[in-house]
């Protein structure tokens, strides 16, 4: 299997600060991972590497066999999904849900003709209705609630058919009921054998779906493990990513972690 993403003692300085310090780290085809880590740790900055709109400041990334800073990312970027909160503060509120997800495989974020190729839109529909999303299709981006909105992003995302899908936080401000539709549905794509290789951010265990086979922790811009999510994905590794102790559990295919009582 080859790799979709290799960085190689990679460091991202701002202000004399390191966001992300050496970080070694690759990412095999096939594979879904998870990035956890605390507030500030880095794990957008490192996604922001991954989706090649950010460079580092020393060390190498290597991502779906180019190199940046040896590549035009303009060639690289729609080989990317990427959904996040970024990309929503991106995309005009009175555009429908099938034109966001449409203008994706025109590498743009706004409506700009009359029609698309039919086999355009069949595709934009279809994966609409896989994320639960088909009846929404005519409704304005804007009146979405905040789970639709993270659906629908992510039909964009993989419209354009990517070898590579990075999803920042896709749970992030989602009641319980949003939390595990999208769960099961991100389980669904995971488990997919034709899906792309995904790497996905949270801050929580419980969002991760079964499916995701390996997980990378980070504490202040440094890894603190990295590996397949079963044997890497304990107390020991999750207190100390955290700062505190922590239980992690798994059942039934799903993980929770609680702390412990104050004495
Ligand atoms: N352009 C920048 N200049 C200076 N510091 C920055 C810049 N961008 C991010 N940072 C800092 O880098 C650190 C890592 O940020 P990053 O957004 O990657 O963390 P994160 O793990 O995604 O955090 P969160 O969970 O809160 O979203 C933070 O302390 C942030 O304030």
């Amino acid at each position: 299997m080859s790799d979709v993403l290799e960085l190689v003692d990679v460091s991202v300085v701002r202000d004399g600060r390191a966001l992300v310090d050496q970080i070694s780290w690759s990412v095999a085809e096939g594979e879904r991972w998870v990035i956890l880590g605390p507030n500030g740790a880095g794990k957008t900055t490192l996604l922001n590497i991954a989706s090649s709109y950010l460079f580092p400041t020393k060390g190498d990334a290597v991502i779906l066999g180019e190199k940046l800073g040896s590549v035009d990312v303009f060639d690289l970027r729609p080989r990317i999904g990427v959904a996040g909160a970024a990309m929503a503060d991106k995309m005009p509120r009175r555009q429908t849900v099938l034109e966001t997800v449409l203008t994706a495989a025109y590498g743009m974020t706004a409506h700009w003709r009359e029609s698309y190729d039919r086999s355009d839109e069949d595709r934009a529909r279809l994966i609409l209705d896989r994320l639960g999303m088909a009846e929404y299709a005519d409704r304005k981006f804007g009146t979405l609630s905040e789970g639709e909105r993270k659906r629908t992003l992510i039909s964009r995302a993989i419209m354009t058919d990517p070898e590579l899908l990075l999803l920042d936080e896709p749970a992030a401000g989602l009641d319980l009921g949003g939390r595990e539709d999208l769960v099961r549905r991100l389980g669904r794509l995971a488990r997919d054998p034709i899906a792309p290789s995904m790497i996905m951010v949270t801050h929580h265990v419980e969002e991760i779906a079964p499916g995701f086979t390996h997980v990378l922790m980070i504490r202040q811009g440094r890894v603190v493990a990295a590996g397949p999510i079963e044997l890497e994905l304990n107390s020991r590794n999750l207190s100390h990513c955290f700062g505190l102790p922590l239980i992690v559990e798994r059942r039934a295919d799903r993980w929770t972690a609680h702390g412990l009582p104050l004495t």
